[in-house]
């Protein structure tokens, strides 16, 4: 328990851990008035059943005078009122303190999910072409609220109950320790004694919950990624069944660490009706049987504060283990996050990047897997301001690294990008990333308007729809956007189906156009045209020749005709470079790739 709350202190900002001590403050009190309560029942239970015991007993005699009263009725009545107004602000205390825990461990679980997603966003390229999103999308939405409910939540619970055993304990040995011993060794040993056992289960059918809970993601975000393949090969038993398995034996895990978790409520009830029973013959035999009664409703007030709190911190325990898998899956990533934040808060700051001459890649060497052949090896190139250039290779020749490098979206592991003689480095990939525009292979689209599409990922109210109209103009698209009935404030489906492939990829060149960048790159980026529109798309890129610098990804060698140089690569290296006509008279592979004949 120590270890989970250190992890999970860990975890939290100052902000938080300052709460969380508020809270400690509140528990505590609530424990003292919840305490009273119960112990001031036995005053008034004893004058209650004998008025005399104002007389006989030192302490309710000093009571009794200072509260000036002329009859012991008067006397009772306020030892009830005292009794009740001390339950009453116990109550009171714990509904606040279970609504400022609940409160703090929901902000805590939000802030963790928050924080993941930022985190996440914010990792560098190579890492997420290497994860998986699904796994992302389950610790942001899974693994938060199984942390949040099952282990931050019981935690800061637990605490609250801990003392109010504590305090209880101390009150309850203060009037009898053999009573107090007993009931601690009686009740934590039984609960003890199950959790023994269970434990093992539990973290077992925690890890499973978790994995299969991967594993369901995943089903879903591939069945509906490839859902035309599922329709149409009609596979969808495939991911059904799969889903459906792991859908049982989530629930199966679930209800078993549920019911796991109120098991000993069931046996506690037998061992409580046996321990009163005992618990009355003992204070006879002690305190004889006119005294019993006081004693005993002390007893039955504090086993009815007590019952429910070992239950919890039994029940909270087994919670905890259950879902311990997702702490584990959450907490590498999110101290990661704060460790970045803080080193970023120190030392983030960006410099100002001129582009006037040239770029340069210089000696660069990449690999995605150090076991693997590196993707490029000891690759130059240089690239003029406001030249167009073309990468053309067969599949798996590099092109897309050496693009992902330009835009620094991977850095090399040896050799350096220049950009006029200046090393790109964190300092100035900002500024350097401001200058271009990237239109990938597979345009993904926003469930949002055309417009915010183009502008994407600006608030509406800050989009300029001067740049938004001249962007849709050059990428083609304003034929099209004046048939529908909001023009370009038309949404598009989720995912952009409701366009055409044609559409959805003239979206994406209006969208790298959008700021009008001083570098356009262009990703196989007209590979879903029809020839009509991508003659008109590349006629209206190659305007741009002489103002903009052009860098085009591109299969059919037509459209990179008018290039001013084109780098064939083979393997990670550049073997050959020229305009297009000096490489149809100069390579073989070249030619070939253009449809002459050698
Ligand atoms: N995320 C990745 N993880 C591991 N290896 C990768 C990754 N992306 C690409 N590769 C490997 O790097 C090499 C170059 O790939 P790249 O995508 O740059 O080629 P390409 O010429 O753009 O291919 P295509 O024309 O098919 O898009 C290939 O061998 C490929 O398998």
């Amino acid at each position: 328990m120590i270890k989970i709350i250190k992890r999970l202190l860990a975890l939290l900002t100052v902000r938080q851990r300052r709460q969380i001590i508020g809270l400690q403050v509140l528990m505590v009190l609530m424990a003292v008035f919840e305490v009273a309560g119960v112990l001031s029942i036995g005053p008034f239970m004893a004058v209650a059943m004998d008025f005399e015991k104002i007389n006989s007993n030192h302490y309710l005699n000093e009571l009794y005078i200072i509260s000036k009263l002329e009859t012991p009725e008067g006397f009772l009545f306020l030892l009830g009122g005292a009794s009740l107004l001390f339950l009453l602000i116990g109550s009171t205390l714990s509904t606040i303190t279970s609504w400022r825990l609940m409160r703090v461990g929901e902000v805590i679980g939000a802030d963790f999910a928050s924080n993941l997603f930022t985190y996440y966003l914010s990792k560098p390229w190579l890492y997420h072409s290497q994860t998986s999103s699904s796994k992302l999308v389950k610790a942001i939405s899974t693994d938060c609220i199984r942390v949040t409910q099952n282990i931050l939540y019981p935690t800061l619970q637990v605490n609250a109950k801990i003392f109010l055993v504590l305090i209880m304990g101390v009150s309850i040995y203060v009037i009898d320790p053999v009573i107090m011993v007993a009931t601690i060794v009686i009740f934590a040993s039984v609960y003890g004694f199950i959790f023994f056992f269970v434990k093992k289960p539990l973290s077992s059918m925690g890890k499973s919950i978790s994995e299969l809970s991967s594993a369901r993601f995943k089903l879903m975000s591939e069945g509906f990624g490839c859902v035309k393949e599922v329709l149409l090969l009609h596979r969808q038993k495939y991911f059904f069944s799969a889903f459906e398995e792991a859908s049982k034996d989530i629930a199966k895990s679930q209800s078993n660490i549920s019911i796991i978790g109120v098991i000993p409520r069931y046996a506690l009830e037998f061992v409580a009706f046996g321990f009163i029973i005992v618990l009355v013959m003992y204070l006879i035999g002690v305190e004889g049987q006119s005294n019993v009664i006081a004693t005993l409703s002390i007893m039955a007030l504090a086993g009815m504060k007590l019952l429910p709190s070992f239950q919890y911190i039994y029940m909270a325990q087994s919670q905890i283990r259950g879902s311990f898998s997702s702490l584990e899956a959450i907490e590498k990533d999110l101290l990661m996050f704060n460790k970045e934040t803080s080193n970023r808060s120190k030392l983030e700051f960006s410099v100002d990047l001129d582009f006037k001459r040239k770029f340069e890649l210089e000696g660069i060497l990449f690999s995605y897997d150090k076991e693997i052949k590196p993707a490029l090896n000891k690759l130059n190139l240089t690239i003029y301001k406001n030249q167009s250039i073309a990468l053309v290779g067969a599949s798996g020749s590099g092109k897309s690294t050496v693009v992902d490098l330009i835009l620094g979206l991977l850095t090399p592991q040896q050799g350096r990008i220049l950009v006029d003689s200046v090393k790109l480095d964190d300092k100035g990939l900002l500024c350097w990333q401001k200058k271009i525009g990237y239109v990938p292979q597979t345009i993904n689209l926003t469930e949002n308007s055309i417009a915010e599409n183009i502008a994407f990922g600006i608030p509406k109210q800050e989009i300029s729809f001067q740049q938004v109209e001249k962007a849709a103009k050059l990428a083609h698209l304003d034929e099209f956007v004046s048939k529908l009935p909001e023009g370009l404030e038309t949404s598009v489906g989720e995912r952009g189906v409701q366009l055409s492939g044609g559409q959805r990829q003239r979206i994406g060149i209006a969208r790298a156009l959008y700021n009008d960048p001083e570098i356009l790159v262009l990703d196989e980026a007209t590979s879903a045209l029809d020839g009509v529109t991508e003659t008109l798309i590349m006629n209206a890129i190659h305007e741009f020749a002489g103002n903009k610098t052009i860098i085009v990804i591109a299969h059919r060698l037509s459209t990179v005709e008018s290039c001013d140089q084109i780098y064939l690569l083979d393997s990670g290296e550049v073997v050959s470079q020229g305009s297009y006509q000096d490489l149809i008279n100069e390579n073989d592979a070249f030619k070939r790739m253009a449809g002459k004949q050698i």
